[in-house]
């Protein structure tokens, strides 16, 4: 595998200060990070997240998905237990890329769904590879995680590469007019776990 740490450094948030662990994926020039919190010698499940990019969601405040929103939880959540780890991951748009994205949420706009619109321009629904982990996990001495995801390839990728997952935290955010369909979407045709029908009820 051809991703190798390069640097690490304190990173303090309005949540927690973390160490940032900096890695290059060789192969694909591409750059990840880890944010750990606490110590992992004892063996024991590390709660986590597999938090893949998004500059729209993450850094500009989109309402189009749930992204951001997710990651200030997982980040509050690791504050609030004084221990885990959040791998960031540089697989914008589900692996397509930024002007891809942008590209899918212009047929998106025009009425496609979320993995239609990724079909219309020739890419997989979901195009992510998550065996860059496997380095990082593994350079942090984690063995096994409380994954926070409603994902089930995040559980199954993991697993495939020898990281128990002994317990699945869900991350379910509030529906809004505007990622109400990507969310329904991600249920019905990704497979997520999300308790939509309990929120479409309760309005
Ligand atoms: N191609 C495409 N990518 C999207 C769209 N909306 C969000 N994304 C990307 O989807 C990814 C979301 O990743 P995660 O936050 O890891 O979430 P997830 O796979 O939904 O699983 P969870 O762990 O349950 O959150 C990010 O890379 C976003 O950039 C979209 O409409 N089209
Ligand atoms: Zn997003």
């Amino acid at each position: 595998m051809s991703v190798v740490f390069v640097a690490a450094s304190k990173l303090p948030t309005p949540f927690a200060t973390f160490t940032m662990h900096g890695f290059l994926d060789e192969a694909s020039g591409k750059e990840h990070v880890a944010l750990t919190l606490g110590d992992f010698s004892d063996g024991l499940p590390v709660l986590g997240r597999l938090h893949s990019e998004c500059l729209t969601g993450d850094a500009l405040f989109s309402q189009r998905c749930d992204c951001g929103a997710q990651l200030e939880a997982a980040l509050r959540a690791i504050a609030e237990e004084g221990r885990g780890v959040l791998l960031y991951l540089r697989q914008e748009g589900r692996g397509i890329g930024l002007l891809n994205k942008i590209r899918a949420y212009e047929l998106q706009d025009a009425g496609a769904d979320t993995v239609e619109a990724n079909e219309r321009l020739g890419f997989a629904a979901d195009q992510r590879d998550y065996s860059i982990c496997q380095p990082m996990l593994d350079h942090l001495g984690i063995s096994a995680i409380k994954l926070m995801t409603n994902n089930p390839r995040k559980v199954k990728a993991l697993e495939g590469f020898g990281v128990r997952v002994a317990e699945r935290h869900p991350l379910e955010i509030r529906l809004n007019v505007h990622n109400r369909k990507y969310l329904t979407t991600k249920a019905g045709k990704l497979g997520h776990m999300l308790g939509l029908q309990h929120q479409e009820e309760a309005e």
